[in-house]
């Protein structure tokens, strides 16, 4: 018996690749356990201050439950900056080559090669999409310049609400990775929280790219499942490693 045949969380059959709208592809297992263990380091270090983990207040007197660090950009309900300016005011860390590196190959991996399949390559119009004042948007081709990395962690019954990554002037495919417990992540639709969507379960390793018609759904985590992260990682609750765009120029916000 070749234990290599059989998925690596033992289950019988591989979990596949999916497009679970047009656009938007979820490919389990992509980061294999040692990227995945780099990764959770590089999360370590970038949590730490200057310009580290932090409680993001939106203008309505909330609190995220999923704190979060910036990388390249720093976004802040709702906007980009060059600093914290909702945390410690220090400048955000550069954007690391690895990241963006990862941001192309990642869409590669969705898309099964240099466009998204089926989708072409930008997103069509942006209106509505907030942020962009100056006009039509980029239309964005492939091989995309990922400048940007939200790291979230959610702990104990952290969660995150229905949104819309809306603050970018690129229509560039928006990259997520997962690491830690298993979450229910939600996908939706652009025009309103509500329904149609969907729920699927994002695992560690997990890759989930949403572009093309896709870019703008609304989409969230209900919930994050205790006690589900792989032991060989060593990471109590989950983190999401979230890669944009900006099309921000060298003047955000
Ligand atoms: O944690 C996730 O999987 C989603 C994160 C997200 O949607 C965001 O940071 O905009
Ligand atoms: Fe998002």
């Amino acid at each position: 018996m070749d234990g290599e045949l059989l998925p690596a969380d033992g289950e019988l059959f591989p979990r596949e690749r999916t497009e679970i709208a047009p656009g938007a592809v979820h490919v389990p297992d992509w980061l294999g356990p040692d990227l995945q263990r780099e990764l959770l380091d590089a999360c370590r270090a970038w949590a730490r201050p200057p310009a580290g983990l932090r409680t993001v207040r939106t203008p309505g007197g909330g609190t995220m439950t999923a704190r979060q660090v910036c990388l390249g950009l720093h976004w802040y309900p709702y906007g980009y900056a060059r600093t914290a300016v909702d945390g410690d005011g220090a400048p955000v860390k550069p954007m690391p080559g690895r990241l963006a590196e990862l941001g192309r190959q990642a869409v590669a991996a969705a898309y099964g090669g240099p466009s998204p399949a089926g989708t072409g390559a930008g997103t069509g119009s942006r209106a509505g999409g907030g942020g962009a004042d100056t006009g039509a948007p980029a239309e964005p081709e492939p091989p995309y310049a990922y400048d940007i990395a939200l790291i979230n962690f959610y702990e104990g019954d952290s969660r995150m609400g229905m949104h819309r990554d809306a603050e970018e002037r690129s229509g560039a495919p928006v990259v997520s990775l997962s690491l830690g417990d298993t979450c229910v992540f939600r996908f939706g639709n652009a025009a309103s929280r509500g329904r149609p969507y969907q729920d699927l379960r994002l695992r560690s390793g997990d890759l989930f790219v949403f572009g093309g018609p896709a870019r703008l759904a609304y989409h969230g985590v209900p919930k994050v499942l205790p006690g589900t992260a792989p032991p060989w990682l060593g990471l109590t609750g989950r983190l999401n490693i979230t890669l944009r765009v900006g099309g921000l120029g060298t003047a955000p916000g």
